[in-house]
């Protein structure tokens, strides 16, 4: 058995750009299962803790630590992001590609390919060029990829950002079986009707800082703070 990549924990991060601290001091420690939605404004640095938790930023000040070798842990967790981008072949190379460089043969990976396009329900053509496809099939198509390695750990970036109700359910669908086969979830999302759906527990982030963190029914009972509440009931702030 492959021994996880997981907890992964972080101490007093801070993320600082263009002389501005956007993140932290945040200290936390991810672990168990389950899906952690990230919470909070526009510009709270839900992005900037995904990112860096991901491994994508150089950190300002503060310490990271996943468990393991360097190679594991790059290959252990996936990420998916608001916008992605997709390379010019066809969507079943696309979803098939990082088989292909764990070093699996074309016929192995495409096979696998198509099973994972079936799971999250990419109906097109799996021959059709990826960078035709339409907003919500590109989101599969992102979801289909990040998940064909079975990643211990998935990081998404409002990944439903931009998608109607359908796609949105089929993504959320997708996401809770991908956490009932064991992969430890963290996604960013603005609509609270989502994170109350498919929330194990909550982060809530203001102004670069975690203020709240706690299971979905606490926090959905009662939030702590005034930021969280007022997000929530869909408040206007001054
Ligand atoms: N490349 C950058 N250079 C300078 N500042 C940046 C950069 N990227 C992000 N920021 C700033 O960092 C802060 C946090 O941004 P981040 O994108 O992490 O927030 P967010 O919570 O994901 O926002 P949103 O909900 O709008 O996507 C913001 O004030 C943003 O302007």
């Amino acid at each position: 058995m492959v021994s996880p990549i997981l907890p992964l924990t972080l101490e007093n991060v801070e993320l600082r750009r263009q002389g501005k601290r956007v993140l932290g001091p945040v200290s936390y420690t991810l672990d168990g299962e389950g899906i952690t939605i990230v919470m909070g404004p526009n510009g709270a640095g839900k992005t900037s803790f995904l990112r860096c938790m991901h491994g994508l930023e150089r950190l300002s000040r503060g310490r990271m630590q996943w468990q393991g070798d360097e190679d594991r842990i790059r290959a252990r967790q996936a990420f998916v992001f608001q916008t992605p981008i997709l390379m010019r072949r066809s969507v079943l190379d696309c979803i098939a590609y990082p088989l292909i460089l764990d070093g699996l043969s074309r016929r192995e990976a495409r096979k696998a390919a198509e099973r994972e396009a079936e799971i999250v329900g990419l109906k097109v053509t799996l021959n059709a060029p990826a960078n035709v496809l339409s907003g919500g099939e590109r989101q599969k198509l992102a979801l289909a990829r990040a998940l064909i390695r079975a990643p211990e750990v998935l990081f998404l970036d409002e990944p439903c950002a931009n998608l109607d109700l359908h796609s949105t359910a089929e993504i959320e669908r997708v996401l809770a079986g991908a956490r009932d086969r064991g992969t430890r979830i963290v996604m960013s999302t603005h609509n609270v009707g989502q994170a109350r759906r498919l929330a194990d527990d909550i982060l809530f982030l203001s102004d670069g800082r975690l203020i709240e963190t706690g299971s979905r029914d606490v926090f959905f009972a009662g939030p702590g703070t005034p930021e969280a509440r007022a997000h929530i009931n869909g408040d206007l702030l001054p």
